[in-house]
C-alpha cells in the first residue's frame, strides 16, 4: 500500500467524534477500498478536556483549529465546526491557502462563500468537497457532480432538514408540542448549534442553494432562495392537511425559469400518497430531473452522527483515491451569477386566519381575497374558543404576490387576531 492520506479533525462535535468513531471502526474496510490507509493526525475543539466517548489519545491536540492547517503532516482538513466566521473559516482558507485538502459539512459557509472557497481549492490544485453539507448521508452532491453529469438538469426539490421533518412527522404522530420535538431533535444531534437556522428554513434554504449551484452551473446564491420557516406551522394545521390527504412537508424547490433561477424552500402541503409525502422523522428526499435521465430519486437519513460521518468518509476516500472533481461540479470560473426569478407558478394555498368571530368578518376576507382575484375553493370554520374564530380556506390556484397582497390587508384589519398562516399545495 501507498503512503497513508494524514487527515486532521477541527470539531469534535455530533459530526466530528462520528468521523472518528468511523475511521477507528473500518480503517481497514477504508484502506482498502481508498487503496491507502486514511489515518487521524490531529484534532481540535473547544474544550480539550471535555468527555467523549471516542478515544483521542493518539492524536495531537490543537487548541487553535487554524493550527491544523498549519501542520506538515496534515494532508486533509476536515472541518465540522460549523458556522461562517472565526475558525471554521480560518480553518478552512488557511487549509487550502496551505495546499491541504478541505473536507466539510459546513453549508453556512458553502452558502456565503462557497464560490471564492472553490475558486481557491482550484488555485492551489487541492479538493475542496463537501457531501455531508447536503442531506447529510445522502449522496446527492455526488449524484450532482458525477453520476447526472452529462445531463441539462431541469428541476431539484426535495425535503432536505431533517429536523424539520423529525418535528413535523413526530408532533403528527405524537400531538407533542412544538417546543418538546425541538428539544428532541438538539438531544438527537439533528439540529444546528443555533435551532432557528433548522425551524426557519435557512439550513434547508443554504442546501439548496448548494444543489442550485452545481445544478444549473451558477453562483451559490443563498439571497436568491425565498425562505420560509416551519415556525408557525401548528398541529391544527398538521391535521387539517391530513383530513385532506397532505401531509405538511418544508420543501426546497430550485428550476431555471428562462434564463433566471427559481429557489424556494417553504412549508408546503403535498399528497401525503407522494413519495415526499410519506417520508418521516429524520429522512430527507431529494428529487433531481434532468433532460436524458428523467427523474431519479435519492432518500436517506438528512441528519444524525453515523449518516454525516458516512458523507464525511465517501469524501475522504475519494480524495484518497486521487480524484479530483471540482467542488460545483466545473471550474468555479465557469460559474455564472444567477438573475433571480421573481415569482413560481401559481398554485393553490391552505391559508389559516385568526378571527374575531363577529358579522361579517368572512365576507370583508372573501372580499380581500376576490379583489386581488383569488377564488375560494374550500372553506371551514373549526370549534373555537369564545371571541376567536380560526378559519381554513383553501384557494384555486393563485399568485404568491396577489395572495400577499390580500393577506396584508386582512392581517391589517382589527378583526384578524393573528398573522395569516399560507401553506402552498404542491402536487409533487
Ligand atoms: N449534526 C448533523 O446532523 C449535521 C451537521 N452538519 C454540519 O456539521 C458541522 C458540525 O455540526 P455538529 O457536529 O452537529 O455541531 P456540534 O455543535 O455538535 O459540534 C461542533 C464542534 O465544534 C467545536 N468548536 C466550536 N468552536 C470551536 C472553536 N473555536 N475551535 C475549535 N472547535 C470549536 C465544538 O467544540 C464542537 O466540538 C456544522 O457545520 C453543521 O451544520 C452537517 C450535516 C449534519
Ligand atoms: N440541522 C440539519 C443537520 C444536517 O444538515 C438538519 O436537521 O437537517
Ligand atoms: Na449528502
Amino acid at each position: 500500500m501507498t503512503s497513508p492520506l494524514r487527515i486532521a479533525i477541527a470539531g469534535l462535535g455530533t459530526v466530528g467524534t462520528g468521523v472518528v468513531r468511523m475511521i477507528q471502526t473500518h480503517g481497514e474496510l477504508i484502506a482498502q477500498r481508498a487503496g491507502r490507509p486514511v489515518e487521524i493526525v490531529a484534532v481540535s475543539a473547544r474544550s480539550k478536556d471535555k468527555a467523549r466517548d471516542v478515544d483521542l489519545s493518539a492524536y495531537a491536540w490543537e487548541d487553535d483549529a487554524a493550527a491544523l492547517a498549519q501542520r506538515a503532516d496534515v494532508d486533509l482538513v476536515v472541518e465540522v465546526i460549523g458556522g461562517t466566521s472565526g475558525p471554521a473559516r480560518d480553518a478552512v482558507e488557511q487549509s487550502l491557502a496551505n495546499g491541504k485538502h478541505v473536507v466539510t459539512a459546513n453549508k453556512a459557509l458553502l452558502a456565503e462563500g462557497g464560490h471564492a472557497l472553490a475558486k481557491a481549492a482550484e488555485a492551489a490544485g487541492v479538493a475542496l468537497r463537501f457531501e455531508a453539507a447536503v442531506a447529510g448521508g445522502i449522496p446527492i452532491v455526488k449524484a450532482l457532480t458525477e453520476g447526472l453529469a452529462g445531463n441539462q438538469i431541469t428541476r431539484v426539490m426535495g425535503v432536505m432538514n431533517g429536523t424539520c421533518n423529525y418535528i413535523l412527522t413526530t408532533m403528527e404522530h405524537t400531538g407533542a408540542a412544538y417546543a418538546d420535538v425541538l428539544a428532541d431533535a438538539q438531544k438527537l444531534g439533528y439540529a444546528e448549534a443555533d435551532p432557528s437556522f433548522d425551524v426557519g428554513g435557512i439550513d434547508a434554504a443554504q442546501k439548496l442553494a448548494i444543489l442550485s449551484s452545481i445544478a444549473f452551473g451558477t453562483e451559490v446564491d443563498f439571497d436568491g432562495v425565498k425562505v420560509e420557516g416551519i415556525e408557525r406551522v401548528s398541529l391544527m394545521d398538521i391535521e387539517q392537511a391530513a383530513e385532506m390527504g397532505y401531509r405538511v412537508k418544508l420543501l426546497g424547490v430550485a428550476r431555471m425559469n428562462g434564463a433566471a433561477l427559481e429557489q424556494r424552500m417553504q412549508p408546503c402541503l403535498v399528497p401525503a400518497t407522494s413519495p415526499i409525502g410519506q417520508l418521516e422523522s429524520v429522512t430527507n428526499m431529494v428529487v433531481v430531473e434532468g433532460d436524458f435521465i428523467g427523474q431519479t430519486v435519492y432518500q436517506g437519513p438528512g441528519a444524525g452522527e453515523g449518516p454525516t460521518a458516512s458523507a464525511i468518509l465517501g469524501d475522504i476516500i475519494d480524495v484518497a483515491r486521487g480524484l479530483m472533481i471540482p467542488a460545483f461540479g466545473q471550474p468555479a470560473t465557469n460559474l455564472v451569477k444567477a438573475e433571480r426569478a421573481e415569482t413560481g407558478l401559481g398554485a393553490a394555498y391552505y391559508l389559516r386566519l385568526t378571527l374575531e368571530d363577529a358579522p361579517g368578518v368572512l365576507a370583508r376576507v372573501a372580499d380581500a381575497l376576490g379583489r386581488q382575484g383569488i377564488s375560494i375553493n374550500q372553506m371551514r370554520q373549526n370549534a373555537h374558543e369564545a371571541g376567536t374564530a380560526p378559519v381554513l380556506i383553501v384557494t384555486h390556484p393563485c399568485g404568491r404576490i396577489a395572495l400577499d397582497k390580500a393577506l396584508e390587508e386582512i392581517a391589517a384589519h382589527k378583526t384578524s387576531l393573528d398573522q395569516p398562516v399560507a401553506l402552498r399545495i404542491e402536487q409533487v
